[in-house]
């Protein structure tokens, strides 16, 4: 019965993953071509995510800039999730809302990206951060699921939206960290060929 549930479990997973792949794999092109862009003009990117996606934030900050699977120099990317007295001091002082958009008032420079990760499209923090790197002139690479929730409304053109069409957060964080690989690939083969 156990054993039933968990085979399950790797089915959906995989069935997931091939519709993901039909109508996927443009955005992710587009998204590694701005991810590209930012990096090769001295820009950087910024991640951040709630639960689960901030540990994806955190996945794909050290594989920008330590490595992915082969060597070459770091990438200028940083996740946003991960200090403590910054995320304490923002969310006890202003409001949850606002911690990862006051990270982008701080750190955030036109032409850089950020990596928006929210498996619902509905956490405020998260849409507080857009708005704030659009006010930065930086562009939004959007990974989301369940129909993208407030996301859409809130991308301007030249944004990215990655929506994985599930309902289920942990299947769509599945996804998204598939997706973080293709990101790094992508990016390793136009730096450094195939
Ligand atoms: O990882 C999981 C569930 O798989 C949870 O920690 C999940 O990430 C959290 O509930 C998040 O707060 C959900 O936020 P979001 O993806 O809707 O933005
Ligand atoms: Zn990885």
């Amino acid at each position: 019965m156990l054993e039933q549930r968990i085979q399950q479990q790797f089915f959906d997973s995989a069935d997931l993953k091939y519709a993901a792949a039909e109508v996927l794999t443009r955005p992710v092109s587009d998204a590694a071509q701005v991810l590209l862009n930012a990096i090769t003009s001295g820009g950087k990117v910024l991640a951040c995510g709630n639960g689960g996606s901030a540990g994806d934030a955190q996945h794909f900050a050290a594989e920008f800039v330590g490595r992915f699977e082969r060597e070459r120099p770091g990438l200028a990317a940083l996740s946003m999730s991960t200090d403590t007295s910054i995320l304490t001091a923002i969310g006890n002082d202003y409001a949850f809302d606002q911690i990862y958009a006051k990270q982008v008032q701080a750190l955030g420079q036109p032409g850089d990206v950020l990596l928006a990760i929210t498996t619902s499209g509905n956490s405020a923090n998260i849409l507080e951060a857009i708005d704030a790197a659009h006010q930065k002139d930086m562009v939004v690479v959007a990974l989301t699921g369940k129909g993208g929730g407030k996301v859409p409304g809130a991308l301007n053109e030249g944004d990215i939206h990655i929506c994985v069409p599930h309902d289920r957060t942990a299947r769509i964080q599945e996804v998204h960290l598939l997706v973080i690989h293709c990101l790094c690939d992508a990016v390793d083969v136009s730096l450094l060929g195939e």
